[in-house]
């Protein structure tokens, strides 16, 4: 490995890299994509016939430029969009243009998934929101407010805020949090009902290097607490080796790199971000 990708000793984290928990080795994939196209109306192929397979355990960095189709990957995995071609099999459930109904509310009870931007309602308290993501019923009028929540949500709501550090911000309102406290409420939401599947996309892009920081080790340690799978994209590279155990890094919506994060070189690097 070169230089580049070693952290120095400015940025290498003191608490090292955590351990992946160990993927049963003849596991069925997890998740698994057959040349799975996706074209946005009548433009070109963002994702252009993309197989992967990932395991129980695993946790997976999608690197790529911009534009490459990492969104759109982690997007029709879940089957939040539909795609074009090939299948999906994601927590046993497969499906060719887009999950049913059925399968849908099976993939929402086994996966959480956290965007870049939190998405919190701002003039509710931090558990209110969590409560709203343990209901997943999006924040209908039921779930405005915490004292309507039935007793065993709020307690599942309140220990998924102490996972994430913030069980003292519980009854804060969430447009009083930082952008690294909102974005510890949105995984605590993100995983308030135990989903075995955690996918992020760009989890610390708009949080500072310190917060940004705190929330990759925060998914690290969710991750291997409960041996969950964790599927994320981002641009940083220290996120990224130093936070997962395998890299997939698309170009113009194909696979062209997934190794380990230990056979990723600088000499990789290049043709994955060269325009
Ligand atoms: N809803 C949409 N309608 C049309 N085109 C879209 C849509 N969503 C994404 N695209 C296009 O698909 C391509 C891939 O986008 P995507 O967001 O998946 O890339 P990305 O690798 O996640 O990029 P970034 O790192 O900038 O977030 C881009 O050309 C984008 O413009």
């Amino acid at each position: 490995m070169t230089a580049l990708l070693k952290p120095s000793p400015l940025n290498a984290d003191p608490a090292g890299p955590t351990p992946a928990a160990p993927a049963p080795a003849a596991a069925a994939p997890l998740i698994s994509a057959e040349s799975v196209t996706k074209r946005f109306a009548d433009g070109p192929a963002v994702l252009d016939g993309v197989t992967l397979a990932i395991r129980r355990g695993e946790r997976v960095a999608l690197l790529g430029a911009n534009g490459a189709g990492k969104s759109t990957l982690l997007r029709a995995l879940v089957g939040l969009i539909p795609i074009t071609g090939g299948a999906v099999e994601i927590l046993g459930q497969r499906f060719t243009r887009q999950p049913t109904a059925r399968q849908r509310a099976t993939l929402r009870r086994r996966l959480g998934f956290v965007f870049q931007f939190h998405g919190l309602v701002g003039r509710t308290s931090a558990l209110s929101n969590v409560v709203n993501g343990a209901m997943g019923q999006g924040h209908g009028w039921r779930s405005w407010h915490q004292s309507l929540a039935p007793a065993a949500l709020r307690d599942a709501a309140l220990e998924a805020l102490e996972a994430v550090g913030l069980a003292d911000r519980a009854t804060a309102r969430a447009d009083t949090l930082s952008g690294g406290q909102s974005q510890r409420v949105a995984i605590a939401r993100a995983i308030v009902h135990g989903p075995d599947l955690l996918f992020a996309d760009e989890p610390a892009a708009s949080l500072d290097p310190a917060a940004g920081l705190d929330i990759m080790r925060l998914f690290t340690r969710l991750a291997a607490d409960q041996a969950r799978t964790l599927v994320y994209t981002t641009h940083d590279m220290r996120h990224a080796l130093e936070h997962a155990d395998r890299i997939v890094a698309l170009k113009a919506g194909r696979v062209v790199f997934d190794a380990a994060a230990t056979d990723l070189s600088e000499r990789d690097l290049e043709p994955i971000y060269r325009g």
